[in-house]
């Protein structure tokens, strides 16, 4: 008997291992993890995938800044909604099985503290000379391990506005693209109007939210490492592999879980867990089947 999944795909599903994100290489990374979805689907499955923006929305807003005097540059959320669109494109020339993206938008609150501290890391890597130019107008740059990074807003995720018509497409038997890039960030007015917002949602988080949204019973995040491990980095590093929500909460509470990158995931995993989820498994692209049936990836009960 297939089960609904809702699939969360990390940046090595979209871009090379160094992060490259030509076409060339997005489209290959693309068509190496759908032979993964394929095959769920094909064993009878529900797949709901969502998907990271955070290299291509960035790359996009970039390309906007340069060319500004000769076309008018569109805002961040609109480059959301293009990545959503191209990213959706590799996806459904790469599945044999009959797919359908879903243009989504997720609600978020317009007096989200995050408004006010962006965290969320978008584009290439820059060199601190090239960041602190940039910074000049107005932009927030911040320094990672691999080099400078632009960050912005990345309010919480409150309403998959979509899920249900992508649920629909799902009960159909498409495998369904939707929320991707975390969604393209919307705020209702005192009107009821709603208007996008220059912000990034976190994809890990906002598939939590489309997994509860459409009462999948697992959660699958995907990403380039086989599982979460505790005290990462340390002589006392851990491989998670089954856990209960409370037991990873802890761990998390005791910041076992770097902020910029596993961090996120186990929130997300966390939530749709504590939130009546069955399970939620974080685990390598190349182990999804293997993550389905509980023999790979971090399992959160
Ligand atoms: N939107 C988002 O979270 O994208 P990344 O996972 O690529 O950062």
């Amino acid at each position: 008997m297939g089960e609904r999944l809702v699939i969360a795909l990390g940046g090595n599903a979209m871009t090379a291992p160094d992060g490259s994100a030509s076409p060339q290489d997005q489209r290959a990374a693309v068509e190496a993890a759908m032979k993964h979805v394929g095959s769920l689907a094909a064993a009878g499955h529900q797949v709901m995938l969502t998907h990271g923006n955070g290299p291509q929305v960035g790359n996009l807003l970039l390309k906007n800044q340069i060319a500004a005097d000769v076309v008018p540059p569109v805002p961040l959320d609109w480059c959301g909604a293009q990545t959503q669109g191209t990213i959706g494109t590799l996806i459904l020339n790469a599945l044999t099985h009959p797919a359908a993206v879903v243009v989504t938008r997720t609600l978020v609150d317009a007096a989200d503290p995050a408004f006010e501290d962006p965290v969320k890391p978008i584009g290439r890597y820059f060199t601190e000379q090239e960041a602190r130019r940039l910074e000049r107008l107005g932009q927030t740059w911040r320094r990672f391990e691999r080099g400078w990074r632009r960050v912005v807003a990345s309010p919480e995720p409150r309403e998959i506005l979509d899920a249900p018509a992508a649920a629909a497409l799902l009960d159909r038997g498409y495998v369904v693209v939707a929320a991707g890039g975390g969604g393209v960030p919307v705020v209702r007015g005192t009107d009821g109007r709603l208007r996008g917002v220059e912000a990034v949602v976190d994809k890990d988080l906002a598939a939590a939210l489309l997994a509860r949204s459409i009462g999948a019973s697992a959660l699958v995040i995907a990403t380039d490492v086989p599982c979460a491990v505790a005290g990462y980095g340390t002589p006392a590093a851990r491989p998670i592999r089954e856990t209960t929500a409370a037991e990873l909460r802890l761990l998390h509470a005791a910041g076992h879980f770097a902020r910029g990158s596993m961090g996120p995931k186990v929130e997300a995993a966390l939530r749709f867990v504590e939130h009546g989820g069955a399970r939620a498994v974080i685990c390598s692209l190349d182990d999804l089947g293997a993550a389905i049936t509980g023999t790979a990836g971090t399992v959160v009960r």
